[in-house]
């Protein structure tokens, strides 16, 4: 991948880690605004090229991206005499640490937080060269990690055949995620998975855990790996004498059950839009209630001071209020009438 600019003057290394500050280890030779605008233009067409190379809806690497995650991202230049005054990207390999629930051999979920390949691009002019290999074993050494203690974020057909290739790994442990791991991921950790009690209801195990191409889900319809057609059985695209690599066969019934523990939102709308009516229409009636008493309350109090001095004789009990035993004054009486209409 080519720029306008020259590559050797922002990346001074042949491989460069960067993180979300997007600052190389060694300061670039020119300005930091012009360094950090030209990093940004790199990881924005890196990132769209793997997507295209991926065949996915959209970039899962760009500048953007890198800032707002805790992810590591390595960046192989061509060296060569012929790249001096601009220099050409020849591939990239995206990390990060996830949280994750993976399954065991047993088929026990267990809680892990491995280190996970999250993208890897090599140009297409420059694939079966090397380079990812190279790429791949500097990124194991930097993060000191074995390489069967990674989980693979929905790998290729290329990049599984890379990994059974240069690191033995092929048989995979069936996940109902979007991961894949492979035999060995449990064995020598440095930090153990916690196995998570067994009677753990279903329901609480996260079926998908997050994934660098969760966000395109919904463009790409059912998630992976029930989305994959005819087409992206093609996307390895072989050119040659690569062995076919084994299906990750994934949990199917497990997946629907997780499915159908989740309300669908429209009906989740739907309820709530309910019970807000149902108090709305009990908050107005209790409104209309509290006026009618407020508007009534000095009619009905008049109205009983009137009957009880006018129409009715006098209670004949002496012990009744002596205001109750003698007519009052008119004077009085609008008094009081006044004091209740206020
Ligand atoms: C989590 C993820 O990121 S999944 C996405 C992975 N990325 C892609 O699929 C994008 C397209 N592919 C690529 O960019 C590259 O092929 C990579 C990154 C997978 C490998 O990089 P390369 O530089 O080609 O690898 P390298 O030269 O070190 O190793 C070659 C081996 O990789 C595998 N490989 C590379 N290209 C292909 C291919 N076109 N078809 C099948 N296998 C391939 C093979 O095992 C090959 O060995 P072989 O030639 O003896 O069959």
């Amino acid at each position: 991948m080519e720029f306008e600019f020259d590559i050797h003057k922002i990346f001074l290394e042949p491989i460069t880690k960067l993180d979300s500050t997007l600052l190389p280890q060694r300061r670039p030779l020119v300005s930091s605004s012009e360094a950090e605008k030209q990093i940004m233009k790199v990881l924005d067409d890196i990132g769209k090229a793997s997507a295209k190379a991926q065949r996915l809806p959209a970039p899962i690497t760009s500048a953007s991206r890198m800032q707002t995650n805790q992810h590591h991202l390595y960046i192989l230049k061509d060296c060569t005499p012929k790249t001096a005054g601009r220099g050409l990207v020849i591939g990239f390999l995206k990390v990060g640490y996830k949280k994750l629930f993976v399954l065991d051999r047993k088929g026990s979920h267990i809680e892990a937080e491995p280190l996970c390949i999250l993208d890897f691009y090599i140009h297409e002019s420059l694939q079966r060269h090397g380079f990812g290999k190279e790429l791949f074993g500097f990124m194991l050494r930097i993060e000191q990690v074995e390489p069967q203690h990674l989980a693979i974020d929905r790998p290729s057909e290329k990049f599984l055949s890379f990994l059974w290739k240069h690191y033995n790994l092929r048989a995979v442990i069936p996940q109902v995620n979007n991961f894949v791991i492979f035999e060995g991921f449990f064995r020598d950790r440095k930090a153990p998975g916690r196995k998570l009690p067994p009677k753990r209801a279903e329901g609480e195990i996260k079926p998908y855990s997050l994934s660098e191409r969760d966000f395109l889900r919904h463009e790409e319809g059912l998630p992976w790996p029930f989305s994959q057609g005819q087409s992206s059985l093609n996307r390895a695209g072989s050119l040659g004498s690569s062995p076919t690599r084994p299906r990750v066969i994934p949990r199917e019934d497990e997946f629907v059950k997780s499915l159908r523990t989740c309300r669908p939102h429209s009906l989740q709308r739907a309820a709530n839009g309910e019970q807000e009516d149902s108090s709305q229409r009990r908050r107005t009636r209790e409104e209309r209630l509290q006026t009618l008493v407020r508007v009534m309350t000095p009619f009905v109090i008049c109205l009983l001071f009137l009957c009880s001095f006018t129409s009715f004789p006098a209670p004949p009990s002496p012990f009744l209020h002596p205001f109750l035993l003698a007519p009052p004054s008119r004077s009085l009486l609008s008094l009081l009438l006044c004091l209740s209409v206020i």
